[in-house]
């Protein structure tokens, strides 16, 4: 289980982007976060995995109090929490599998991975992953052959073979087209209804969210304004948690019938 409590971040600069944030989040769910640019979305995922640590109140993964982890215990987290990235993060100059192995990096001691001196097990984890989002065929071709879309399933496959019990993906369709947004979304789905990884994920598109979220947590200047089934997140709700009329820009086929 996650479990937020009062967690609030302020950076350096004195903009405070979650502002006591209390939230529990159960094994195994599909959450969709969603709100407008600068809401907190990305800062909320970040402090799961203690990229950003919380600097008022706490964050629970598991029995682990994320700000208060040694280096070795905040290691073994982030072996844990698989992340995914808008813009896919791949080694482009790598094959596929290069990179889809470097998600075990956590997981093997550090002289093997830096040699290159993968054992099966570990190529056999990683062609695994490449299967749940079926480009195992891709598995030999530069990472910078691809299209955007076998990009982003070689970024879930990644993120896979880190064995992890809970994934993290920050606006991973934003630099896809509409039926690739879908298609990603499909394996996120299959991957956490089939494997039970608990799965969260920041969204920007109203209609992805309502389709694919179980739960959606609407943020607003860093704090919790919705938090509800996808399928109630209407309109209404949207406006709200946006504070303002919705556009084009907040609708996936809208903006791909412009
Ligand atoms: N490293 C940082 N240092 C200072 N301020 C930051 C930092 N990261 C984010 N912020 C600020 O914190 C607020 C929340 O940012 P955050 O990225 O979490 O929002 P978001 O909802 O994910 O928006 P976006 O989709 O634009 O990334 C914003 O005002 C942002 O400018």
């Amino acid at each position: 289980m996650i479990r937020f409590e009062q967690a609030t971040v302020t950076y350096p600069g004195g903009v405070t982007a979650l502002d006591g944030i209390d939230l529990e989040i159960a094994d195994g769910e599909f959450v969709v976060i969603v709100g407008l640019s600068g809401a907190g979305k990305s800062t909320l995922i970040r402090t799961v995995n203690g990229l950003v640590p919380p600097t008022g109140g706490a964050v629970h993964v598991g029995d682990r109090e994320v700000g208060q982890l040694s280096k070795r215990q905040l290691r073994s987290l982030r072996a844990d929490v698989g992340m995914i990235f808008q813009h896919f993060n791949l080694v482009n100059r790598t094959t596929v599998l290069n990179n889809v192995l470097m998600g075990r990096l956590n997981r093997v001691p550090g002289w093997r991975s830096m040699l290159g001196m993968w054992g099966a097990e570990e190529i056999e984890v990683a062609m695994q992953a490449l299967e749940v989002v079926e480009i195992v065929d891709k598995a030999y071709v530069r990472a910078s052959n691809l299209s955007g879309g076998q990009q982003q399933r070689v970024g879930i496959a990644r993120a896979l073979a880190q064995q992890p019990t809970v994934l993290l993906a920050d606006e991973p369709v934003a630099s896809l087209d509409p039926p690739t947004s879908h298609s990603v979304m499909r394996y996120l789905q299959k991957i956490n209804r089939e494997m039970g990884i608990t799965t969260l994920v920041n969204l920007h598109f109203l209609d992805l969210a309502r389709e694919y979220a179980d739960r959606v947590i609407g943020l607003r200047g860093g704090r919790l304004v919705f938090d509800g089934p996808g399928a109630e997140a209407d309109e209404k709700v949207f406006e709200q948690i946006y504070g303002r009329s919705l556009t084009a820009d907040d609708v996936l086929e809208a903006e791909a019938a412009l």
